[in-house]
């Protein structure tokens, strides 16, 4: 997969270099292109905002420097991911549609957000997904990015050591992660619960299903289905 960034603050994706394992890159999984959106600016004081049309506070990204960035990158085969807060839920069932694109373009916006022009004409030659990673506004697009780009490539076959981690996670099959332990079996009076060292794989699987359904409907209801098996008693939880 290939991946560019297109941001007034590069250096903010400083973490891309770190955060992927360099394995990730070495071995030709992903191809990662960070790019300063002001080497598309033409004047001295290398402009990429103005004012917003129609008034208000604020300013708004320029137009023509991203589309002359998308004109030199080439936009075939790509999605292009805008990240906004008034983009679409970045959820885990989106970060495995996007982990199926063989090239993101992420465009990081700043101040009162990208001239919407520029991603109307995008779309005129490829998708254009744009999206939130939640319901507040940062400075910018830069770390909806990174956090986009961790949960998208994790998901690329090869990148995790052990392929069957993904499958428990949070939010994989619509549910909250179960509680996890590890040794000591008894901590500062804590102890691990007796089931999870039972050897009984049905018993622990059952439990730990059960922990998972219980924190989906304890803290996240949006999530829960209408109806969950709990201890064996189907419980209905209110619409
Ligand atoms: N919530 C998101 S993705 C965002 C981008 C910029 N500000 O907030």
């Amino acid at each position: 997969m290939r991946l560019d960034y297109l941001t007034i603050f590069p250096d903010y994706l400083a973490p891309l270099q770190l955060s992927l394992p360099g394995k990730a890159v070495a071995s030709g999984l992903l191809d990662v292109h960070v790019h300063d959106l002001r080497q598309w600016t033409h004047d001295r004081h290398r402009t990429v905002d103005d004012t917003p049309y129609g008034g208000g506070a604020g300013m708004v990204l320029k137009p023509e420097p991203f589309g002359e960035a998308f004109d030199e990158l080439g936009l075939e085969g790509a999605t292009v991911v805008v990240t906004t807060p008034s983009g679409e839920p970045f959820t885990q069932a989106l970060a495995h549609e996007l982990a199926t694109r063989e090239r993101l373009v992420f465009a990081c916006g700043r101040y009162e957000g990208i001239d919407q022009r520029v991603l109307d004409h995008a779309r005129t030659v490829t998708e254009v997904r744009e999206v939130s990673i939640g319901d507040y506004v940062l400075n910018g697009g830069e770390v909806a990015a990174l956090a986009i780009t961790e949960a998208v490539v994790r998901l690329l076959p090869g990148f995790m050591g052990n392929a069957a981690s993904l499958v428990e996670e949070s939010h994989e099959g619509g549910l909250l992660e179960h509680p996890v332990y590890t040794k000591p079996a008894s901590w500062r009076g804590h102890d691990v619960p007796p089931v999870l060292l039972s050897g009984d794989h049905g018993a622990i699987a059952a439990w730990r299903h059960d922990q998972a359904v219980r924190r989906t409907a304890e803290r996240r209801p949006d999530l829960a289905h209408p109806s969950q098996v709990l201890d064996g008693i189907e419980v209905r939880l209110a619409q």
